[in-house]
């Protein structure tokens, strides 16, 4: 199913950047250099890409420097490398985006920040809590620009208003079983995992809490691979979060229908548990978060990039995931695997 949803957003915004596109970019345009040939390319940067006034899409490496130069002839970049490092070399570069497999997040990220570029990297974050507080230590040395992607907190649907009821919450994660057995989300080595994958279930229940990591994780249950029984192809979890900024009490009762995926299509249903009336809510521009700005074309991944841009500009962006943040969600990771019993993802050769 989320493949399916990925492939329509794919689609629809290839779609969408046909008939909105940017003819002339902006003055002060930002280059992008795009770390592999990754399926997520299409939705993650390089549609957004196409609509968004101060980006071009400038570079694109990849192991393999035929499949680079037949990528970029296909998407329009305007160059090609062969290898990650010399898009790194490239002082053109403003900006990377990172889309590679979850094990070589941490190691590309701090090259690229060590070779001062700004950092769009895909979620999760890295493979677990250590290079995590590693990574964003980086981040703060080079004074670059570091983002998790985490594209869903970026759609105007996201409201400002807390969630009642949620004190705990049980969470099945699943990665879908169509995915061929070579895919990257089922190798222990690539940092793959449903946990990892559907990392978006955690980061749901942090936010609608205002939590940072849980107190306790009460029960954890993983559904081993049948490719490697470190590997879960699915994950069962209770946390417990410690006075949680939420009022048990509340009258409201939330509902987020599609919070991932809003663009495509969603509701907000809020529940007055006095009244048992029901409104909802919809936003797919604008609302509490954007006001006037965005078009209601644009995907999650458009608006994150809006706000990346901003950054990088010296802007406020309307929203942001800090990087304490990041290292508290696989601080959250981390914890589940623990109690479920199985290793936590391997750390990069390049810490240990
Ligand atoms: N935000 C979102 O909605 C989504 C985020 N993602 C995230 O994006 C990342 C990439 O996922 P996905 O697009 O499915 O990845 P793919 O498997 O499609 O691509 C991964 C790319 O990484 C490069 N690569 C480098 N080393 C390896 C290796 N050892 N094995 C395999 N590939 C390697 C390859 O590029 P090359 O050969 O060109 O060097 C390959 O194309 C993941 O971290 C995932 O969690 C994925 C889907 C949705
Ligand atoms: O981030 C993601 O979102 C969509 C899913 O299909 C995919 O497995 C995951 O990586």
């Amino acid at each position: 199913m989320t493949l399916f949803l990925q492939g329509y957003t794919a689609f629809r915004q290839y779609v969408d950047s046909y008939f909105h596109s940017v003819p002339k970019k902006s003055e002060g345009v930002l280059k992008v250099g795009v770390l592999s040939t990754a399926m997520i390319n299409g939705s993650g940067i390089i549609y957004p890409a196409l609509t968004h006034p101060e980006v071009v899409l400038y570079a694109v490496a990849s192991r393999d420097a035929s499949k680079a130069t037949y990528y970029a002839s296909k998407y329009g970049f305007q160059k090609s490398y062969g290898s990650y490092e010399d898009l790194l070399a490239d002082p053109e570069v403003d900006f990377v985006y990172i889309s590679l497999p979850n094990s070589l997040h941490f190691e590309w990220a701090c090259k690229s920040l060590e070779a001062g570029k700004h950092v769009l990297l895909e979620k999760p974050f890295t493979s677990n809590a250590r290079e995590a507080a590693a990574l964003v230590k980086k981040s703060k040395e080079t004074g670059k620009v570091l983002l998790e992607a985490f594209h869903w907190q970026f759609h105007p649907q996201r409201i400002s208003k807390k969630y009642g009821e949620i004190i705990s919450t049980d969470a099945a994660m699943t990665s879908t079983p169509a995915l061929p057995p070579g895919n990257i989300r089922w190798q222990y080595d690539l940092a793959g995992g449903s946990l990892m994958d559907m990392t978006y279930v955690l980061s749901f229940t942090r936010y609608a809490l205002r939590a940072s990591v849980p107190d306790a994780v009460l029960y954890a249950k993983a559904t081993p691979s049948r490719e490697d029984p470190r590997v879960d192809s699915a994950m069962q979890a209770r946390l417990r979060f410690k006075r949680p900024n939420v009022d048990p009490r509340s009258d409201t009762k939330i509902n987020f229908y599609n919070a991932m995926m809003p663009h495509i299509y969603h509701y907000i249903a809020i529940t007055d548990k006095i009244t048992g009336k029901t409104h909802y809510e919809q936003f797919y521009k604008g609302g509490p978060l954007w006001k006037e700005r965005g078009e209601s074309y644009w995907s999650t991944y458009r608006y994150q990039l809006e706000a990346f841009v901003d950054k990088v500009q010296g802007r406020h962006p309307v929203w942001w995931i800090d990087g304490d943040d990041s290292v508290q969600q696989m601080e959250s990771i981390d914890a589940v695997y623990r109690q479920s019993g199985l290793p936590l993802r391997p750390t990069s050769t390049m810490l240990a």
